[in-house]
């Protein structure tokens, strides 16, 4: 039995689920490699450090503070549910899951668990009428701990203890212009949007700025307490469960538009982002996925973003070629992309795809890396509509087809690409691409830049390689030493420097309106330092 076991301390519940896995482990379905993932997890400090969290907060959570754990259990049933979907035919344990996750009752009960966790009541129920003064207001005392979230800034709307404040255009009040998600007012739950700010520690802000406010903050120490005149129709909006991917780089300090900066949140391309809040149209609120800091911040919304590329991207226009902008016009705008949660598949590898203006030797990067194990490395057999030549194998040069069956498979969306050359069309189809994944292969890609977004889907998932020519020196001493050949004319002859300078030029565009999309890039300058930064990508980074 293992050592862990063995140790009095470790949580009784844990030894138990881990004896009882050790015990089973001829009847359980799982491989090797997922019965030592789950047993190194179940022997893992990490999780014994957070059953003894667990079990505490179970011990103190007996009187009314309990808060839920998890304010989203119908997302976690529907991803438990995608995640299970493939094991279906092998496991009765995961079938059995499966029917027990979709009985409506089960659903009712995690819809309304949530609701209630997310504090969405309804219906809402009419104010209770009170005995006042016609013109006595109601006013609600607020006590907050100033902690360090944002306090400062210089525009209208100041941030207070995680909400911020501003001026208000017809009557010049000071109240409430935003609430972070997760912050000290947020979590409170009594400071609202549009609440009217009366006193802050007892002074009366009437008539004061919103700048004059935050300097009766700044000077307050430890508790601050506000009098507010409660907003009409307030009630929270529920938390978004939307998950993007960032593909710029964003720092709020320096975006002169923010409303307030130290409220952003900074993050770089390829931050999962978890947008909290869409209410405003060009301020959204966010949390970085996987961020402890529970506090939102502000990012611009994609309507925001949107405007500001298009803005800079006019101005790059017009100092570029007419014809070589047509090319990538069409192109949309990359600000954030959707995503869903990505499972690992033991076994399985993502497509490696290489991309890079014409000439760059993607094809050469291709044909090494399959020459170290062709039996990894593969590449699929592409479609073609032109007669079978003598010594060509069907199925392994290609996939002879007749051009009728290659434009419907076409236009019923079958193909990653597919070009015409000299009457004749040529093609992958995505099917291909997927038997290769599925078998466990390493499949590898070259495709046009052009086909990068159908390439880029959840189902193939491929690590993407931008191959970038290096400067034009370097670019020709290389490529002059190696005899290399140039790849837009069929006489075997060497690149042109006019050739040379189109790739550089290509690349250049190409990385500007796709580098959002690439995982990693090697710089082909020397062939065989570039192959060597192929193999170290290809051994770390493309477990599916
Ligand atoms: N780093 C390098 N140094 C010297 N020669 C190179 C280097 N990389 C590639 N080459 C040579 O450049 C030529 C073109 O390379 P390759 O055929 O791989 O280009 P490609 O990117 O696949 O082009 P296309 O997309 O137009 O088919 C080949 O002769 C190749 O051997």
């Amino acid at each position: 039995m293992t050592a862990v076991m063995a140790n009095g301390n470790w949580d009784p519940s844990l030894s138990g689920l881990l004896a009882s896995l050790e015990q089973s482990r001829r009847q359980l379905p799982s491989s090797e490699e997922e019965f030592g993932f789950l047993s190194g997890l179940l022997q893992s400090k990490e999780l014994h450090a957070l059953v003894k969290v667990h079990n505490r907060i179970v011990e103190n959570g007996q009187d009314d503070k309990l808060n839920p754990v998890l304010s989203s259990s119908m997302q976690v049933a529907l991803e438990v549910l995608e995640l299970i979907m493939p094991r279906l035919e092998i496991s009765e344990t995961c079938k059995e899951l499966f029917e027990l996750l979709q009985v409506p009752h089960l659903q009712g009960l995690m819809c309304a668990h949530d609701a209630v966790a997310q504090k969405d009541y309804f219906p809402r129920l009419p104010e209770i009428p009170l005995d006042v003064e016609e013109d006595e207001e109601t006013i609600k005392i607020v006590q907050l701990v100033k902690s360090n979230e944002p306090l400062t800034g210089a525009q209208s709307a100041e941030p207070i203890v995680g909400a911020t404040i501003k001026a208000d255009e017809d009557t010049g009040k000071i109240v409430i212009a935003r609430v972070m998600h997760g912050g000290a007012a947020d979590r409170s739950g009594l400071i609202h949007i549009g609440d009217e700010v009366i006193e802050v520690n007892n002074i009366n802000v009437e008539g004061k700025t919103p700048n004059d406010v935050l300097s009766i903050l700044q000077k307050s120490e430890g508790t601050i307490t506000f009098k507010l005149i409660p907003a009409d129709g307030r009630g929270g909006p529920r938390e978004s469960k939307v998950r993007v991917r960032a593909h710029f780089d964003y720092i709020a300090s320096s975006d002169p538009y923010i409303p307030c900066k130290e409220a952003g949140l900074d993050f770089l391309k390829g931050d999962v982002l978890h947008i909290v809040s869409q209410d405003d149209a060009y301020w959204w609120q966010a949390r970085k996925e996987g961020d402890r800091n529970m506090r939102a911040g502000l990012i611009p919304s994609r309507a925001l973003q949107e405007r500001r590329i298009l803005h800079e991207r006019s101005n790059e226009d017009k100092s570029d070629s007419e014809a070589e902008a047509d090319d990538f016009a069409r192109e949309e705008i990359a600000t954030y992309e959707e995503v869903a949660k990505l499972y690992p598949r033991p076994g399985l590898y993502r497509p490696l795809a290489l991309v890079g203006p014409p000439g760059v030797g993607r094809a050469e990067l291709k044909r090494r890396l399959m020459a170290t194990d062709p039996s990894k490395y593969r590449s699929p057999v592409p479609f073609t509509t032109r007669a079978q030549r003598p010594g060509e194998v069907d199925g392994k040069d290609y996939y002879f087809i007749s051009r009728e069956k290659m434009e419907e498979d076409v236009a019923a969306g079958k193909y990653l690409e597919y070009g015409e050359y000299k009457g004749n069309l040529y093609g992958t189809s995505i099917d291909s691409v997927l038997a290769l994944i599925n078998a466990g292969h390493v499949c590898i890609l070259n495709p046009h830049y052009q086909a990068l977004k159908m390439i880029r889907t959840v189902q193939l998932k491929p690590y993407i390689i931008y191959v970038k020519p290096p400067l034009f020196d370097t670019l020709k001493e290389t490529r002059t030493a190696a005899h290399a050949k140039s790849t837009f004319d069929e006489n075997s002859r060497a690149f042109t420097d006019e050739e040379l300078r189109q790739m550089i030029h290509r690349g250049e565009r190409v990385e500007f309106m796709f580098s959002h999309l690439f995982d990693d890039t090697i710089v082909n300058a020397d062939l065989s330092a570039a192959f060597e930064t192929l193999m170290r990508i290809a051994s770390s980074h493309l477990v599916k």
